[in-house]
């Protein structure tokens, strides 16, 4: 069977966008958060898992640098590592996100120690990381498209979080507001590496192939939190 046929660039973009069907926006676990259902416990067990997610971004950004003989690209890519460790007086996004778990109730220290980061949360995340490591550098590039469909989150939970969480102090919410803008110039450089990458069609399928991979991830460690904050059975519950 011969080849298909390349997409155009634009037929491309919308084949990487078509995939915000499985973002975890509709996870479970989102949805009852967006609806305001969730209790402190539950809120506090999302960002604690998730603050695992922030803190290995960077490493995950480092790891595409390292494999990126191209200095133009690592001069753009670098700004995200910025964004997260923080950059002169900006402390960045892993203290926002501090700020966040005690505005939430999780003192900062408790937040650090991971004690409350779940197994299934650390490999899902520990396997976006590898992939980094491991992958040709436009591949990693291309695995981090799922923040083409970020800024609604965030947005979602700007508007929603103050009604429906109003113990939850304002200051804690800054981390969504930061994301909004950095996340829609971050996916027009992953965007741009991807068009330019991916030429044919078997490539191009591989791209769909990656960004799915990552969504799988993000899902993955919600899968975990259900279980263990929905269902209360976290791992060796019945032990
Ligand atoms: O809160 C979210 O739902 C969410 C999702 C994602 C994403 O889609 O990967 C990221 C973020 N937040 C985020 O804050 C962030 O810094 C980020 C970086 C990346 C990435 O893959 O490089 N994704 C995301």
């Amino acid at each position: 069977m011969s080849e298909q046929p390349a997409w155009s660039k634009e037929e491309f973009e919308a084949q990487l966008r078509a995939k915000d069907k499985f973002y975890h926006i509709h996870h479970p676990y989102h949805v009852l958060m967006a609806e305001g259902k969730l209790d402190q416990k539950q809120i506090q067990g999302w960002v604690a898992n998730r603050f695992y997610y922030q803190i290995k971004i960077p490493v995950k950004d480092a790891n595409i640098l390292a494999n990126c003989p191209d200095r133009d690209t690592r001069r753009h890519w670098i700004q995200r590592i910025h964004d997260h460790d923080g950059w002169g007086e900006d402390a960045g996004g892993i203290e926002a996100w501090t700020r966040l778990g005690i505005a939430v109730g999780i003192p900062r220290e408790e937040l650090w120690s991971l004690e409350h980061v779940l197994p299934g949360v650390r490999f899902a995340v520990d396997a976006y990381v590898n992939f980094a490591r491991n992958a040709p550098w436009q591949e990693a590039a291309c695995s981090s498209l799922t923040e083409l469909f970020a800024p609604t989150i965030h947005k979602q939970r700007l508007a929603g979080w103050p009604e429906k969480y109003p113990w939850i102090a304002q200051d804690g919410l800054k981390y969504f507001q930061n994301r909004v803008s950095q996340a829609g110039r971050d996916v027009i450089h992953g965007l741009d590496i991807t068009l330019n990458h991916f030429t044919t069609r078997p490539q191009q399928e591989r791209a769909l192939e990656i960004l799915q991979f990552k969504l799988d991830i993000l899902w993955t460690m919600l899968d975990a939190m259900w279980l263990a904050y929905v269902d209360n059975k976290p791992p060796y519950f019945n032990i």
